[in-house]
């Protein structure tokens, strides 16, 4: 059983369409990133799926009950783009306020805060914090309760690398327990290798949903092949290869995937006149806009 399943969700606010008959599966121990420019629908989408905003049409199943239904909340956590917390509580007394409020034990806030990384500071006031402690903040609270559905809106935004790293690593652990996570980014480059399936949404419509290597296969792009060659080398290099030379030693070759070897081939060949050979891979830019473009034909 999905732990999340949206099937052919729209949502209209006045004219505007946020979300167009949207598809969407998360399953138990499952990490799917959200992406999507501004405004793709992205936020829309975790509003409904918490039960926040209703959907116009379509379903949503929330661990087999409706969103927003008490049987859904229980096992759901949701973290904000923008957490804001008390500047003048410290991370435990901020903490204890939230476990009350779910009726659970304030002891667990520091056992939270430790998980986070956090246990050093849980005794200073929050408004001493970085940002990245405060995004841990939000990730502790988000952990009350053992969710088994964590929805992650842009939780890594305006983190720095190290922060970024551990903040996934935790989210590989809770996923490792079972937990479904549903998280939304705008950079392809962040979650790479971070999250199992990626959904690209496009003016609210789902453009793509497949795992990196699927989306990388399925976009067909071209691989830029750059060849050094021989001092003196380059213009036979360029002929023989019918490529272009891009100064007096380089020469650039693009080609479709399934060229790449035989093309890599034709240069071994003539390796007396090279002294190097680089492939380059379309970039996970170049990914995400071939999908993002679908939706503008
Ligand atoms: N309450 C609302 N009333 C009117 N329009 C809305 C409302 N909420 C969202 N929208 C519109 O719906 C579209 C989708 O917005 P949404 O916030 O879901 O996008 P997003 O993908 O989360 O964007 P961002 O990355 O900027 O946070 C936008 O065009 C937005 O202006």
């Amino acid at each position: 059983m999905s732990s999340l399943k949206l099937s052919t969700v729209t949502k209209t606010f006045g004219r505007h369409t946020a979300l167009d008959r949207v598809g969407l599966t998360v399953g138990a121990g499952e990490r799917v990133a959200l992406l999507g420019h501004n405004g793709a629908g992205k936020s829309t989408l975790m509003k409904i799926v918490l039960g926040l905003i209703p959907a116009d049409g379509g379903s949503v199943e929330v661990l087999g009950a409706a969103p927003g239904s008490g049987a859904a909340r229980a096992q759901v956590a949701y973290l904000p783009e923008n957490a804001a917390f008390h500047p003048s509580l410290t991370g435990e007394e901020q903490m204890a306020l939230y476990l009350r409020l779910r009726g659970a034990p304030a002891s667990q806030a520091r056992p939270l805060l430790d998980r986070v990384g956090l246990g050093d500071a849980a005794r200073r006031r929050i408004g001493t914090y970085s940002k990245g402690m405060r995004q841990r903040v939000g990730l502790a609270q988000a952990l009350i309760g053992r969710p088994r559905l964590l929805v992650l809106d842009e939780p890594t935004s305006g983190l720095d690398p190290v922060s970024r790293r551990e903040f996934y690593a935790i989210l590989e652990e809770l996923a490792a327990d079972g937990a479904a996570i549903l998280l939304s980014s705008h950079a392809l480059t962040e979650v790479e290798a971070r999250t199992d399936r990626i959904v690209i949404l496009s003016k609210g419509r789902v453009v793509a949903d497949d795992t990196l290597a699927g989306l990388r296969r399925n976009a067909g792009l071209p691989t830029r092949i750059h060849v050094a060659a021989r001092p003196g080398a380059a213009d036979d290099v360029a002929r023989e290869l019918r490529a272009g030379r891009r100064n007096g030693v380089m020469v650039d070759l693009v080609c479709p995937p399934d060229e790449k070897l035989s093309r890599l081939g034709r240069v071994a060949e003539l390796g007396h006149l090279v002294e190097d050979v680089e492939v380059v891979p379309p970039s996970l830019e170049d990914i995400y806009d071939h999908y993002s473009r679908r939706t503008q034909a």
